[in-house]
């Protein structure tokens, strides 16, 4: 390139043509893609637990990197968790009891106080007392199934089908970690892959077969206030996706906490709904006194099969009879609002998500 007289005279052949531009640009965007992928896979890789694969037929994305994997909840600003002090153990319970049975060898567990009450042992007297709601002195039933059981540590029949919270056993409990009363608490120990829906963005399954009461994973995410919570929903378009869910298992408690996963969580927020699930949240506490925090966790309702997508109802019924809200989005929306379309193709699909 010469300059002649101010005017500047380019050499033709360096003169980009269109063809050569869109090349250029088709490069660039191929290794801005092959970049995020290969961050994205890298965060999966150095993500604690089970293995996540990153699994994409259908087109060149990667999920957003923006988005953070935490192993446990981020508390938002105003929001206050029990301290340790207020957790209460059982104090009769000792590691290895009863040939690695646990606490549920002796039911002197204290824990067993805030279990379930197994129906199946009522007789005629304690029947009537547990429809008049005294529980205390009632035959209790732990969660999960034992070691010595075909399914150890998947969640057993009356809980799977009911709506109790499940109170694991916590570090203020001497039983230690055998203790069959400790499933949630020691994580994910199935491997998933996060793929590539047809209409639904990204999805979650596992490609081995999990079993009914399996437990898969939690949802995690900043815990942020209801206050928070309606603001970040406002600017956000009803359209956007939703990854807010409400602490509002428990009736007492006036203004739920709610867990946000857009920004920071774990896999499970690629979990989509399904009028026809197979899978479905628990919850689960450690600690009897605060009824604020505890854990979403997400356990097979019935065998999944490899590969089969992992979803979940996200309008639980059972939940909006019991008068709480599972998905922010799909409860608050007034009649009248946009509705957002189910695309999970079951045959006994509602067709709107939010309602
Ligand atoms: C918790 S996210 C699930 C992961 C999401 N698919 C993604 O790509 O990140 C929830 C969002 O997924 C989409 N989604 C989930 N299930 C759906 C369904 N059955 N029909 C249509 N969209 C769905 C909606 O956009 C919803 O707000």
């Amino acid at each position: 390139m010469e300059i002649q007289g101010g005017a500047r005279k380019v050499d033709a052949t360096l003169i980009p043509t269109p063809a050569m531009e869109s090349t250029a640009m088709r490069s660039a965007t191929k290794d801005a893609r092959k970049h995020i992928r290969a961050e994205f896979a890298r965060r999966l890789r150095e993500f604690p637990g089970a293995c996540v694969a990153l699994v994409n037929t259908r087109d060149h994305q990667t999920p957003p990197l923006n988005f953070r994997f935490i192993e446990k909840c981020v508390l938002g600003e105003g929001v206050y968790q029990a301290g340790d002090n207020t957790i209460l153990g059982c104090t009769q319970c000792r590691p290895h009891m009863g040939q690695g049975i646990g606490c549920e060898y002796t039911q002197k567990c204290d824990c067993l106080e805030y279990a379930a009450v197994d129906e199946r042992r009522l007789n005629e007297q304690q029947r009537e007392m547990f429809e008049r709601g005294e529980t205390a002195s009632l035959p209790k039933r732990f969660p999960y199934f034992g070691p010595t059981s075909a399914t150890p540590g998947c969640l057993v029949k009356s809980y799977l089908d009911s709506r109790n919270c499940i109170y694991e056993c916590n570090q203020r409990c001497p039983c230690g970690p055998i203790c069959k009363s400790r499933v949630v608490q020691k994580g994910r120990q199935v491997e998933l892959e996060i793929f590539k829906t047809v209409e639904r963005g990204w999805g979650l399954r596992c490609n081995k077969i999990i079993r009914k009461g399996q437990f898969i994973d939690t949802y995690r995410g900043e815990i942020i206030t209801n206050e928070e919570a309606e603001k970040r929903e406002e600017s956000s378009g009803a359209s956007k996706e939703s990854y807010l869910y409400n602490l509002d298992k428990f009736p007492e408690i006036e203004d739920p906490y709610v867990i946000d996963g857009e920004f920071m969580g774990g896999v499970t927020r690629f979990i989509n709904h399904s009028c026809d699930p197979n899978c479905r949240q628990y919850t689960v506490s450690y600690n009897k006194n605060d009824a604020r925090i505890y854990d979403l966790a997400f356990f097979a309702v019935r065998d999944i099969a490899a590969k089969e997508e992992l979803t979940f109802d996200y309008l639980d019924k059972d939940e909006e009879e019991a008068g709480n809200d599972v998905v922010i989005n799909g409860s608050q929306r007034q009649d009248g609002d946009d509705m957002f379309l189910c695309r999970c193709g079951a045959k006994n699909c509602r067709r709107t998500l939010w309602k």
